[in-house]
């Protein structure tokens, strides 16, 4: 671990006239992954919004890297893939790669390093309408480690994915983080749980659990993470 990677001190944010997060209080920490954890509508989405500076939120309430969320320093330091690849169907990956390269200003000798990263130099050729979900989002992936990052947000990025290539994934998500980056990856399968190096369990806009795998395990008396979410649940 190699500090604070971002603060989180009394966050509600309110969403469509209901508090989609309640007076949230945590710390990610930069090497680390730290899975994000919580049913659908939990406000998973709404938190990571939030933390890349695209969700409006009370002035002082998340700080980023040392910086006010949101602010146009950060721009560069931080990584996120939402749940829609938002990249260019109509190019091939490696001219989408090129491009996102070209805006970020960083060198071709990325692309090839990125698309590595995510295992798709054998498509590089490809057009990306072509691809299978799962590979867009590795697409989209590839795009956000261009300027490699130091804080990584990924909204469920192994969602449909094959069991081998989701090993793959989280063990590149394991370098980044041994290299330095905060990544922060958000779930609903709380299978994924056991992959993380702290947690943070969400319902109902709140966290309920803010642990390492181990400890939340012997902090509820259970054997694996969602029957400890349950125990949570009940006790509260
Ligand atoms: N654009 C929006 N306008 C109004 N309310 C919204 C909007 N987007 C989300 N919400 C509400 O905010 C709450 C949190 O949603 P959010 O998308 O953050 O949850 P999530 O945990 O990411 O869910 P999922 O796992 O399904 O993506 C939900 O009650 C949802 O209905």
């Amino acid at each position: 671990m190699t500090g604070r990677a971002v603060r989180v001190q009394g966050l509600t944010v309110v969403r469509g006239g209901r508090a989609a997060l309640h007076d949230l209080r945590f710390d990610v920490a930069a090497g680390q992954v730290t899975g994000l954890l919580g049913p659908s509508g939990c406000g998973k989405t709404t938190l990571m919004r939030t933390l890349v500076g695209v969700q409006r939120h009370p002035p002082g309430s998340v700080e980023v890297l040392g910086e006010p969320a949101g602010a146009a320093s950060l721009r560069r330091r931080i990584g996120y893939v939402t749940q829609q690849p938002s990249v260019y169907d109509d190019l091939t990956v490696a001219e989408n790669l090129r491009f996102f390269a070209r805006v970020v200003g960083v060198g071709p000798d990325r692309v090839a390093a990125c698309l590595a990263q995510v295992a798709l130099g054998d498509l590089a050729d490809r057009l990306v309408g072509r691809l299978s979900g799962g590979q867009r989002s590795r697409v989209s992936l590839a795009v956000a480690l261009l300027a490699e990052p130091e804080l990584l947000v990924l909204d469920e990025p192994t969602v449909g994915l094959d069991p081998l290539l989701r090993r793959s994934l989280w063990d590149r998500f394991h370098e980044l983080a041994r290299a330095g980056a905060a990544v922060l990856v958000s779930s609903h399968v709380m299978d994924e749980a056991v992959r993380c190096d702290r947690l943070l369990l969400m319902r109902q806009g709140r966290v309920i659990a803010d642990d390492t795998p181990a400890g939340l395990l012997a902090a509820t008396g259970e054997t694996d993470v969602e029957s400890a979410f349950v125990a949570l649940v009940e006790r509260s």
